[in-house]
């Protein structure tokens, strides 16, 4: 397989893929000429018709990026990637190349969109519907029957009170508590979460 990105996020998805033993990092991709390597993998710059063809995940932590880059080269992407330590209910979905990063926990009838962020420590629960691009960061607990539209960032240590709905393409501030239902591109921050400013987005 192949990684897209040779950031610090592909750094913690190498070691989901080593942890787990199934699958080989044949080489990273970055157009940053001056990165040669990652973790002991080769970092290759010119992206070619054969990549194409090849399964990879995208290692970029920005979501509006990440969605791009799909948008750009149409690549077959891997299925989730999960660490070993991450605990899941066997009756969730997950879409492909999402990954699920150390000691994160999904419940019972939850759905996961593509291309997703469940990072480490975080909790999902039962019935969460998370849409596509989403990324949900550290320590964040996402409670029962919520919501979270395309693209939105949780930052970490949030907290979503159970059935809450929250618009797509939102920012979520760190260690916010959001009690009410989050209109899109909406910035939120604080306990009880209140909107600050909305995020511009090209396309949108
Ligand atoms: C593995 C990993 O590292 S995953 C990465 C996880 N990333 C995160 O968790 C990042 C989360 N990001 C944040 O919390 C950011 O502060 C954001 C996105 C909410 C806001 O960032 P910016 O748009 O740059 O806003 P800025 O820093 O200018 O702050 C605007 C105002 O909101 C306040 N504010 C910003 N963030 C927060 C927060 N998390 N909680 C409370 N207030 C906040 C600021 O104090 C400021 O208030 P003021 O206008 O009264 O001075």
């Amino acid at each position: 397989m192949v990684i897209y990105g040779a950031s610090g996020h592909a750094k913690v998805i190498i070691d989901i893929v080593r942890s787990n033993n199934e699958k080989t990092i044949d080489f990273i991709f970055d157009d940053n000429h001056s990165i040669k390597e990652l973790l002991g993998i080769k970092v290759r710059h010119n992206w070619t018709n054969e990549m194409r063809k090849r399964p990879s995940v995208i290692a970029i932590g920005n979501n509006i990026i990440r969605r791009n880059i799909t948008e750009k080269f149409e690549n077959a992407f891997c299925e989730a990637l999960v660490h070993k330590s991450a605990v899941l209910s066997t009756n969730i979905f997950i879409g492909d190349g999402s990954v699920i990063m150390p000691n994160a926990v999904i419940n019972s009838s939850a759905k996961i969109g593509v291309h997703c962020i469940l990072n480490t420590g975080s909790i999902v629960e039962h019935d969460v519907v998370i849409n596509d691009f989403v990324h949900i960061s550290p320590g964040v607990t996402v409670t029962g029957n919520v919501q979270i539209g395309e693209g939105t960032q949780i930052g970490a240590g949030a907290t979503i009170i159970p059935g809450i709905k929250i618009g797509k393409w939102a920012t979520i501030g760190a260690g916010a508590v959001i009690i009410n239902d989050v209109p899109d591109f909406s910035v939120v921050v604080g306990n009880p979460g209140k909107t600050i400013k909305f995020n511009k987005l090209e396309n949108e």
